[in-house]
C-alpha cells in the first residue's frame, strides 16, 4: 500500500514537473524562436497581453489601429495574442492575405476558435477542417446553387410582407397617427425575419418568429447564441477557457449550463426533423417517386444519398444536425446584421434613402406582393436584382460594416509567405536589420485576417474609405480591382475555399427585405439613443451604456404612403 502511494506520488510529481517545464518552454523558449517577432509591430508586454486584441478586434478602435499599423510598420505586422506563445501575423497585404486564404491545407482555423464554435453548434462546416470539411462542403454545395437559391425568392418576399404587416399592426395597436412614426428595435426584428427564412429554407420548419418569439426551438437557438456569444463577458476566465477548455467541463458556470440546456432542446427537436425528413424521402422512394423538398436539409439529404457519392464521403445524422446548426448560426445573424446596418446607414443618410426608395418604386407593382403568383414574384425579383443603386447601397454597407469583423488562421506547418513589397526586419530594440521579400511563418503561428481593416484600407480604397458613399462603386480605384475577395473585392464573405457558402442566399434576402421595407417605411435615427458597435464574433449594434441588454438598434419607423396608392 505504502509503495503504491509512493509510486502515485512520484508519478504526480513527475507529471507536475513536466507540465511546469512545458509551460516554461512555451513562455520563454518557444516565443523567441519565432521569426515573426522580427517583423515590426506595436510594443508588447511579456506575459498577459490583452491590448493587442482590443486594438485589433474592437470596431471602435480597429480602423484606427489598422491605419496606424500601415503607416508605422507596413502591411505585415507582428502582434501578440493574450499569452506569450500566441504569436500573430497581422496582415493587410493583399498578396499575403490571398496566400493564406487560398492555402487551406496549411492555414486552418485555430483550435481555440474551432473549439468555441464546435462546443456551441457541433463540428459543422464552419469549424471542420481537412477531409471532414471537404466532405461537408461537397454535400452542401448543390443546396446553395443558383437555381436552388432562386427557389427561395417567393419565401423571402412572403416573410418581408409578413414583417411589414406586423409592423403596421403594432403601430395600429399603439395608436400611431398617420404621418407619425414608432420606434422599432430593427436589429431584433431583422433577426426574427431571418430566423423565419432560415427555418423554412433550412429545414422546412416554421419558427413563426415574426409573430411570436415563444417557439421552443427558436428560443433555444436565440438564447444560446445571445448568451454564449453576444452577452459573452471578456475576462480572465474567458482567456483561460480559450486555452484550457477543460476548465469549462470541470467548473461549468451559469453560461455553460445554460448553453447545454439549449443544446439538449436543439438535439431533440432538430434531430426529430432530420428523422422525419428521412422518413418522407424513404416513403417517396418506396412509391417510386423522388421527394421534392427544396429546403437545405432535403437537398443535403439528396446529395448525401447520390449514387456517385462514395460511402466514406457520406455524412452521418450527427453531421447533418451540426450543419443545420451551422446554417442557423452562420446564416441568420450575419444576414440580419447586414440588413440592420443597412437600415441604420439609410436612416443616417436620408438623401440616399430617398434615392433608393425612388429606384425601388420604379419597379414596384401596383398590386400588393402577396397577391402575386410565384412566377410574378420571380420576375419582380429579377428586376430588383438588376437595380444599380440598390446593388451599390448593399455593396457599400457590406464593405463599411462587415458583419464578420475578422477571422484567424493558424499555420499547421512551416511556410514561406509572399509579400507585395519588401518589408523591414528589426531587432527587438527596433533597429532595422534587413529588407525581406517573404515571411517565414513557423507552424503554430496565428494569422489575423482583418476583414474590416481590409475593407476600410485607405491605401487601397482611397481617402474616403471610411465614408458611406454608394456611388464609389461606379468608379472604383484601380488599386482595388485586383484584390482577392468573393464579393466585389471586399473580404466581407472571405475568399478562397473557406469563403461563405451562403453569400447568394444573403444577397437575395437583403435585396428582397430592403425592397419591401424601404418602399413601405421611412427610417430615421432615434435622437434619444446613441448607437455603438461591438465585435462579439459578429459586429453588433448596441445602445450606448446598455451593452449587457444585448444587441439593439432602435430606429423611428414611419409608414411611407406611395403617391400612386389609391
Ligand atoms: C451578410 C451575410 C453573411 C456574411 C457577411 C457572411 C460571412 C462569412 C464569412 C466571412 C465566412 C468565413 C468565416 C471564416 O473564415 O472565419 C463565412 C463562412 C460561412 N458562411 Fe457566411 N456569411 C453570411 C451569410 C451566410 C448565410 C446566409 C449562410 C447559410 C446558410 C452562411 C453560411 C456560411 C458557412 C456554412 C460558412 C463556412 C464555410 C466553410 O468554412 O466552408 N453564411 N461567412
Amino acid at each position: 500500500m505504502e509503495s503504491f502511494t509512493l509510486a502515485a506520488l512520484s508519478l504526480t510529481t513527475a507529471c507536475a514537473a513536466a507540465l511546469v517545464a512545458y509551460l516554461l518552454y512555451l513562455c520563454f523558449v518557444y516565443p523567441l524562436r519565432n521569426p515573426i517577432r522580427q517583423l515590426p509591430g506595436p510594443p508588447s508586454k511579456w506575459f498577459l497581453e490583452l491590448r493587442h486584441m482590443y486594438m485589433t478586434m474592437d470596431p471602435r478602435r480597429s480602423p484606427h489601429t489598422a491605419a496606424e499599423f500601415v503607416e508605422k510598420y507596413g502591411r505585415n505586422v507582428y502582434i501578440r495574442g493574450p499569452v506569450p506563445w500566441d504569436q500573430r501575423l497581422f496582415t493587410l497585404d493583399p498578396v499575403t492575405m490571398n496566400h493564406v486564404l487560398q492555402h487551406t491545407a496549411i492555414y486552418e482555423k485555430p483550435w481555440p476558435s474551432r473549439r468555441l464554435i464546435s462546443g456551441l453548434i457541433g463540428a459543422g462546416m464552419l469549424s471542420a477542417e481537412g477531409q471532414m470539411h471537404k466532405r461537408q462542403r461537397r454535400v452542401a454545395t448543390p443546396a446553395f446553387s443558383l437555381n436552388e437559391m432562386r427557389a427561395l425568392i417567393p419565401l423571402v418576399f412572403s416573410k418581408g410582407t409578413e414583417l411589414q404587416k406586423k409592423w403596421m399592426e403594432i403601430m395600429r395597436d399603439a395608436g400611431v397617427k398617420p404621418g407619425q412614426g414608432h420606434v422599432f428595435n430593427v436589429c431584433s426584428w431583422a433577426s426574427r425575419a431571418t430566423f423565419d427564412v432560415m427555418g423554412s429554407a433550412g429545414f422546412d420548419y416554421e419558427f413563426n418568429a415574426i409573430q411570436k418569439e415563444d417557439n421552443e426551438l427558436l428560443r433555444a437557438y436565440v438564447d444560446m447564441f445571445e448568451t454564449a456569444v453576444s452577452k459573452q463577458k471578456a475576462g480572465l476566465r474567458s482567456v483561460l477557457v480559450m486555452y484550457l477548455p477543460i476548465i469549462d467541463k470541470i467548473f461549468p458556470n451559469e453560461t455553460t449550463r445554460f448553453v447545454s440546456k439549449c443544446q439538449t432542446v436543439i438535439e431533440r427537436v432538430a434531430g426529430t426533423l432530420i428523422q422525419e425528413k428521412k422518413r418522407k424521402m424513404a416513403d417517396a422512394a418506396v412509391k417510386g417517386q423522388v421527394y421534392q423538398g427544396k429546403d437545405l436539409l432535403s437537398l443535403m439529404l439528396k446529395s448525401n444519398s447520390a449514387v456517385d457519392l462514395p460511402p466514406d464521403q457520406r455524412l452521418s445524422d450527427q453531421d447533418l444536425l451540426n450543419n443545420i446548426n451551422t446554417f442557423m448560426f452562420a446564416g441568420t445573424d450575419t444576414t440580419s446584421l447586414a440588413l440592420t446596418w443597412t437600415l441604420y446607414v439609410l436612416a443616417l443618410y436620408p438623401h440616399v434613402q430617398d434615392r433608393l426608395r425612388a429606384e425601388l418604386l420604379s419597379v414596384a407593382p401596383i398590386a400588393p406582393i402577396d397577391t402575386l403568383t410565384p412566377e410574378e414574384v420571380q420576375s419582380l425579383y429579377a428586376e430588383i436584382a438588376a437595380l444599380p443603386f440598390l446593388e451599390n447601397v448593399i455593396r457599400e454597407t457590406l464593405r463599411l460594416i462587415p458583419p464578420v469583423h475578422s477571422s484567424i488562421r493558424e499555420a499547421t506547418r512551416d511556410d514561406v509567405v509572399p509579400v507585395s513589397a519588401p518589408l523591414k526586419r528589426t531587432t527587438p530594440n527596433g533597429r532595422v536589420v534587413e529588407q525581406v521579400h517573404q515571411i517565414v511563418v513557423p507552424k503554430g503561428t496565428f494569422i489575423h485576417v482583418p476583414i474590416e481593416g481590409f475593407n476600410l484600407d485607405k491605401g487601397l480604397w482611397g481617402e474616403t474609405a471610411w465614408k458611406f458613399d454608394p456611388d464609389r462603386w461606379d468608379n472604383l480605384p484601380e488599386t482595388i480591382k485586383e484584390l482577392p475577395g468573393l464579393y466585389q473585392h471586399t473580404l466581407t464573405f472571405s475568399a478562397g475555399p473557406r469563403a461563405c457558402i451562403g453569400m447568394r442566399m444573403s444577397v437575395i434576402e437583403l435585396k428582397s427585405f430592403l425592397f419591401t421595407l424601404v418602399t413601405n417605411f421611412k427610417f430615421a435615427p432615434d435622437p434619444t439613443q446613441k448607437i455603438g458597435k461591438a465585435n462579439v464574433i459578429l459586429t453588433r449594434p448596441y445602445v450606448a451604456g446598455k451593452q449587457n441588454e444585448g444587441s439593439a438598434l432602435p430606429l423611428i419607423v414611419t409608414p411611407y404612403v406611395r403617391e400612386d396608392a389609391s
